[in-house]
């Protein structure tokens, strides 16, 4: 009876979770030798491992990717960017294990942003509010509405649901630059998985987007400049299949569910292309990302060039950043600049002076508010 209900737990689970996983029915032992029965067989590896066996693999190889990349400094202060979905979640958990077993010396902050998805992201946001009492991490949550006066709620209402991901994108790029400079932390770091790069990877090949496939294998990205602070991702290696085993072994409390905005339909095709090949072959994905490090641009292509928006003082490759356009674009009834052919931005944006250095306007025309900083 018990046996049974073990085996119906996991094949519950396995239909509830989109990223099903291969899990062992036959009792055999562990591959490491430890002497217990393996219950998983890792996607990644193929080896049969039990839970205990599986966590150290698991952690150990995020430890290797962090030290080997030499992402983070003894008394750094880190921000986790913290969605409450299951690839931050496990970070947030993993990166609070990694920094006390190994000593990092790291202090760590949850950094949220709430895009204003009404059914979405107020619930999701609720489980990192919760993560921040389970992990002891501060957290600290900012808004769309406001750092840019705009929900998505209602930017969809404008714009409708073709374009609204470009939006979101966008915005929650920069929201997660200006919260870091915000809170003064040192890095940031994103659960962007091997899968999540491996698709930018076709992705980028398919759009011919040298200048973006160039970078979108890089563990950690900075700008030229040095007032951006760097952005990396220490599960650059790690599948997907594997972490959403982790957080089931591991009882992570996180949130499950799609954006009810429709998902960035090219993307969709991506990533539907790479879990067919890694069905086929399991390396597939470490295989497409090892492709793209390998990649060089030959000389004389012509990449775009790193400047400073003269609007809001943040990186762009153009005069104008993609959020103070689109953001322009919004506030003038004409939700398509931006989103089409570049031309007609220049004469529908008015001009401000150039900030300051070090000095960066809020968009909505409001300079650093202090209330923003309040935990
Ligand atoms: N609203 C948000 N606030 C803070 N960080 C975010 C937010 N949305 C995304 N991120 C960061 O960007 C990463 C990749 O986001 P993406 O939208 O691809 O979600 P995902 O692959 O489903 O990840 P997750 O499972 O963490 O939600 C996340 O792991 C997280 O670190």
């Amino acid at each position: 009876m018990y046996i049974f209900l073990f085996i119906y737990r996991y094949i519950i689970l396995a239909k509830k979770q989109k990223h099903c996983f291969q899990y062992i029915e036959m009792p055999i032992k562990c591959n490491t030798g430890c002497g217990k029965n393996a219950i998983l067989k890792r996607p990644k590896t193929g080896h049969a491992l039990c839970k205990e066996c599986f966590f150290w693999a698991f952690e150990e190889e995020v430890h290797h990717t962090i030290t080997a990349a030499q992402l983070f400094k003894p008394g750094e202060y880190v921000a986790v960017a913290a969605s409450g979905g299951k690839d931050s979640t496990v970070l947030a958990y993993v990166m609070k294990l990694l920094n006390d077993r190994y000593d990092y010396g790291l202090k760590l902050v949850l950094l949220s942003i709430d895009e204003g998805i009404t059914g979405y992201r107020d619930d999701s946001l609720e489980t990192v509010k919760r993560n921040e009492q389970q992990y002891d991490i501060p957290l600290k949550i900012l808004s769309y509405e406001e750092l840019y006066g705009w929900t998505m709620d209602r930017i969809v209402s404008q714009v409708g649901r073709k374009n609204n991901c470009t939006f979101c994108g966008v915005f929650r790029r920069q929201a997660l630059d200006r919260g870091a400079e915000l809170l003064k932390v040192d890095k940031i770091v994103t659960g962007h998985n091997a899968d999540d790069i491996a698709e930018t990877v076709l992705m980028n090949i398919l759009r011919g987007d040298i200048a973006r496939l160039q970078r979108c294998t890089l563990i950690e990205t900075t700008s030229d400049g040095e007032e951006t602070i760097a952005r990396s991702k220490p599960f650059k290696y790690t599948y997907e299949k594997e972490i959403v085993m982790y957080a089931y072994f591991k009882k992570l409390d996180y949130f499950s569910t799609e954006c009810i905005y429709s998902p960035n339909a090219y993307r969709g095709h991506a990533r539907t292309h790479l879990k067919n090949l890694e069905k086929i072959r399991p390396t597939s994905i470490i295989d497409i990302i090892h492709s793209g490090e390998s990649l060089s641009v030959r000389e004389g292509v012509r990449m775009p060039s790193q400047m400073t928006c003269v609007r809001c003082g943040h990186i762009s490759s153009q005069e104008f950043c993609k959020a103070c356009v689109l953001l322009e674009g919004l506030n003038k009834g004409k939700p398509k600049l931006g989103i089409g052919k570049t031309s007609k931005i220049k004469e529908h944006m008015e001009t401000i002076p150039e900030p300051q250095k070090g000095e960066k306007t809020i968009l909505n025309g409001v300079k650093t508010d202090k209330k923003l900083l309040d935990f």
